[in-house]
């Protein structure tokens, strides 16, 4: 079966990446390539929209999707839990939505096994880097990141003492700080503080060509997904944390 794909978001990054992903398929071909500047209607006919913009656009694209009966994978950072939640409760029945806060298979088993060890730690902390061409920060990863580490121990973490400066953005009751750099692409790094002893999980992606497995099979699963599906860790057969 060949699943027709409009991309939201042609012409960034991300979008370039995606069209050149879907040009190498065998069993996906691209159904329209949206900018800016196009009408959400091109979208209509597709099997699947993936949508790589601006948290703004991205709400109403998977709107306007969902109300045209087309399921759709969010790239798109800045989805919060609230955001997500308030998604949830608007997929009509039998139509899905995938929202993948990284595509990277190193980074989701980053994630994953910060969630494991957060259980051992109370002193945790995000440091993450990027291009300088991304608008958005804390980046979407960071913030999943701390949520999930928050959530697999049933409690957050005490955050540091708001009188003190330049502790980053506090997420979950753990601290995210953040980097614009040129040169790099992006590096995530989460740093355990116990007695005597610091551990860190660090995922570092040198080229955009990372996310390709991910977007191959969000797009993919895509197409009979229902509900709401956040991340691909099932997709990769990676479970909740022990
Ligand atoms: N989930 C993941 O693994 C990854 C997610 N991302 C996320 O993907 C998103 C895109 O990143 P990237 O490709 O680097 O960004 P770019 O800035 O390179 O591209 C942004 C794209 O969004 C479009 N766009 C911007 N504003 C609007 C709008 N108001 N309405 C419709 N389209 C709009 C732009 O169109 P135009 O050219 O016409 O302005 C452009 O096509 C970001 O949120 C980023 O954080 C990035 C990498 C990996
Ligand atoms: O903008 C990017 O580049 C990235 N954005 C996503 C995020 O905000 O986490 C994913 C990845 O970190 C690259």
């Amino acid at each position: 079966m060949t699943i027709s794909v409009a991309v939201a978001g042609a012409s960034g990054r991300m979008g370039t990446l995606i069209q050149q992903i879907i040009a190498n398929s065998e069993n996906l071909k691209l159904h329209a390539a949206l900018t800016s500047t196009s009408s959400p209607e091109e979208m209509l006919g597709a099997d699947v929209l993936i949508d790589v913009t601006r948290i703004e656009a991205s709400e109403k694209n998977v709107a306007f999707a969902l109300e045209h009966g087309i399921n759709a994978v969010v790239g798109t950072s800045g989805w919060s839990q609230e955001r997500l939640t308030g998604l949830e409760q608007r997929i009509p029945e039998g139509r899905g939505v995938i929202v993948v806060p990284n595509f990277s298979v190193g980074s989701v088993l980053g994630t994953h096994l910060a969630t494991i060890a957060g259980k051992f730690y109370d002193s945790i902390e995000i440091l993450e880097a990027h291009h300088d061409k991304k608008v958005d920060s804390p980046s979407g990863t960071a913030v999943r990141t701390a949520e999930a580490i928050s959530a697999a121990r049933g409690s957050e973490p005490v955050p540091p003492n708001a009188d003190q400066r330049s502790r980053g953005e506090v997420v979950a009751g753990i601290p995210v700080h953040a980097l614009r750099l040129r040169g790099v692409v992006a590096d995530q790094q989460v740093i355990f503080g116990g007695t005597g002893e610091t551990l860190t999980i660090r995922h570092e992606t040198f080229s955009n060509t990372a996310y390709t497995q991910g977007i191959q099979l969000a797009l993919e699963a895509a197409t009979t997904a229902t509900g709401l599906t956040v991340g691909i860790d099932g997709l990769l057969g990676i479970g909740a944390a022990a």
